[in-house]
């Protein structure tokens, strides 16, 4: 389990971050909701130990993030990060060479999902393809949990649908995956937990498929709620 314990984060004298906790469990996948600059991308950076955080404690299975917890979590940005004159396979070398935990079969298996070619060359990618490559250098990885960057942003429907059903199939398997997102619409039907994040606080943690079978409420339902209350 990831466990964020009343986090508090500033930049400068801005709190981006004033009280934050919540919890994201392996096997599920929970979304942090919130609209742009609310302090999402920076949850994921903190719980990856990539920024400092003022106050508070993230443990991840129990414990503070140590070197060795980096085969254990990945990361993956909303930008690419590898070279863009690499070609598809030679960013999967690279990743062979950092990462004991890089899985070449499963790799393979997502390329031929996502029907890309590992001759072709990061920096000739449409934005929907480079958006898949991205998403496969993190899911390649035999880790715990998959932390994802707004996966879903400025791409169009076809390509959200393909990335959707690695969600659904076996390519996640019982990894914990947290998604970050101000855009609900596409993805909530894949989500078990939902987390909404509001001016520094979080404002409700919910299983989605309890409130729908109790309450008869979809998530953008209990959006509405809370965020127009
Ligand atoms: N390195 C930094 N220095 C100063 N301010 C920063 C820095 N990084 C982020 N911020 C500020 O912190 C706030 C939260 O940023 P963050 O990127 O975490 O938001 P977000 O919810 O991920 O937004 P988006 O949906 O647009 O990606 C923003 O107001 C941003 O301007």
């Amino acid at each position: 389990m990831i466990e964020v314990k009343n986090v508090a984060k500033k930049f400068g004298r801005k709190k981006v971050l004033k009280d934050v906790s919540f919890t994201a469990e392996k096997g599920k996948i929970t979304c942090l909701i919130g609209i742009n600059g609310v302090g999402k991308t920076t949850i994921l950076k903190a719980i990856m130990g990539l920024t400092p955080y003022e106050s508070g404690e993230i443990l991840i299975n129990g414990e503070k993030i140590h070197p060795a917890t980096y085969e254990k979590i990945t990361f993956i940005p909303d930008t690419i990060t590898m070279l863009p004159n690499m070609k598809i396979r030679e960013a999967f070398t690279f990743m062979v060479d950092f990462y004991d935990s890089w899985n070449s079969e499963r790799a393979s298996e997502l390329l031929k999902f996502f029907r890309l070619n590992e001759d072709d060359r990061i920096s000739e990618l449409s934005k929907g393809n480079t958006a898949k490559v991205n998403l496969i250098l993190g899911l390649a990885l035999d880790v715990d949990y998959v932390l994802m960057d707004e996966p879903f942003s400025g791409i169009d429907i076809f390509s959200r649908e393909q990335i959707a059903d690695v969600f659904t199939s076996h390519l996640i398997e019982d990894r914990g995956v947290i998604i970050t997102t101000h855009e609900i619409n596409d993805i909530e039907h894949l989500i078990d937990k939902a987390v909404l994040l509001d001016n520094g606080v979080i404002l409700k943690e919910f299983d989605t498929e309890e409130v729908r079978e109790n309450e008869g409420k979809s998530v953008i339902d209990v959006m509405r709620e809370v965020y127009q209350a």
